[in-house]
């Protein structure tokens, strides 16, 4: 049966691109500090959005003509809560979507040139860590997804240990979010975050040390074939000299 899993078409060697995402609370944010930590390159959704809402980016002035100067702050970048009142909840969904054709596509293209800059390096892999990856359809754009995930009990416990979280503003995030057992049928690798620091850590790890291995020994495979290639093509016009040489002796 041909896969459901809708993935990047990838030439072999390629920088490989890992898909990172996770529902609340489940440790999206320490994986992603430990891939930073680890030299990974890692492009944050999230921080992208900061970055072009901050003042003079390049959200803001599209954002004010859309909603107007009620978005934004003092210092002339977008203000957060107002845009947020705008477009949340269930009668604002044409404002959201309004907020998102604005957005979304300039998120792509940073993407895009996170993509394009590591594979011009000549990364072994890099990572898009993108909490609603699976919630906007995005796992088209990477060929590997993880997907970070705990028992609930867990996921609760830790959720309800922040500041100013409730167990019913917990619900209303949940019941928003795909929900983590549908996360980990999409998974390609689930990151068991259930364990302790160490062992998670442990999985990381060797998670990565894998994808480093298969883009070396894809590359390794694709180096041993242009040899191959051109070892044919010089002998085949040493062949073909020869053979002219010796005609034209006769
Ligand atoms: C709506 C905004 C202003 C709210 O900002 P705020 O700082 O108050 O909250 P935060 O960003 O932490 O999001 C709060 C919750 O809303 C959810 N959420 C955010 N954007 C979206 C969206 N486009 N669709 C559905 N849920 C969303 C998040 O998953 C989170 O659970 C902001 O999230 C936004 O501009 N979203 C649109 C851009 C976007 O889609 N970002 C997601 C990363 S690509
Ligand atoms: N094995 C583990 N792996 C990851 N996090 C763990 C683990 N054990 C405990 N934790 C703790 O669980 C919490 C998870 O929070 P984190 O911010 O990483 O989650 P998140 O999925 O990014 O959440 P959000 O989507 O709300 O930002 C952290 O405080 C972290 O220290």
């Amino acid at each position: 049966m041909a896969s459901e899993k809708a993935r990047r078409r990838r030439s072999l060697g390629d920088t490989l691109v890992v898909g990172l995402t996770g529902s609340i609370g489940m440790g999206k944010s320490t994986v992603s500090k430990w891939l930073q930590e680890m030299q990974i390159p890692l492009d944050d959704a999230d921080a992208t959005v900061h970055r072009l809402y901050a003042p003079g980016g390049e959200a803001v002035l599209p954002l004010k003509e859309a909603f107007g100067s009620q978005v934004l702050n003092e210092e002339g970048g977008i203000d957060r809560g107002a845009l947020s009142k705008l477009v949340v909840g269930e009668a604002n969904s044409e404002r959201l979507k309004q907020l998102e054709a604005i957005v979304h596509p300039l998120v792509e293209a940073s993407r895009d040139r996170f993509i394009h800059d590591a594979q011009r390096r000549g990364e072994l892999l890099c990572v898009l860590d993108i909490p609603l990856l699976f919630e906007k359809q995005l796992e088209k754009h990477c060929d590997l997804v993880v997907v970070v995930s705990a028992p609930a009990e867990q996921q609760r416990r830790r959720v309800l240990a922040r500041p100013e979280m409730t167990p019913e503003k917990f619900t209303a995030i949940l019941a928003k979010q795909v929900p983590d057992g549908v996360k980990r049928e999409k998974a390609d690798r689930v990151v068991d975050s259930g364990l302790s620091l160490e062992e998670t850590k442990g999985q990381v790890e060797s998670l990565v040390k894998e994808c480093r291995q298969q883009v070396e020994a894809e590359r390794a495979r694709e180096k041993t074939w242009h040899r191959l290639v051109l070892g044919c093509a010089i002998l085949s016009g040493a062949a073909l000299a020869f053979a002219v040489a010796r005609r034209s002796r006769q």
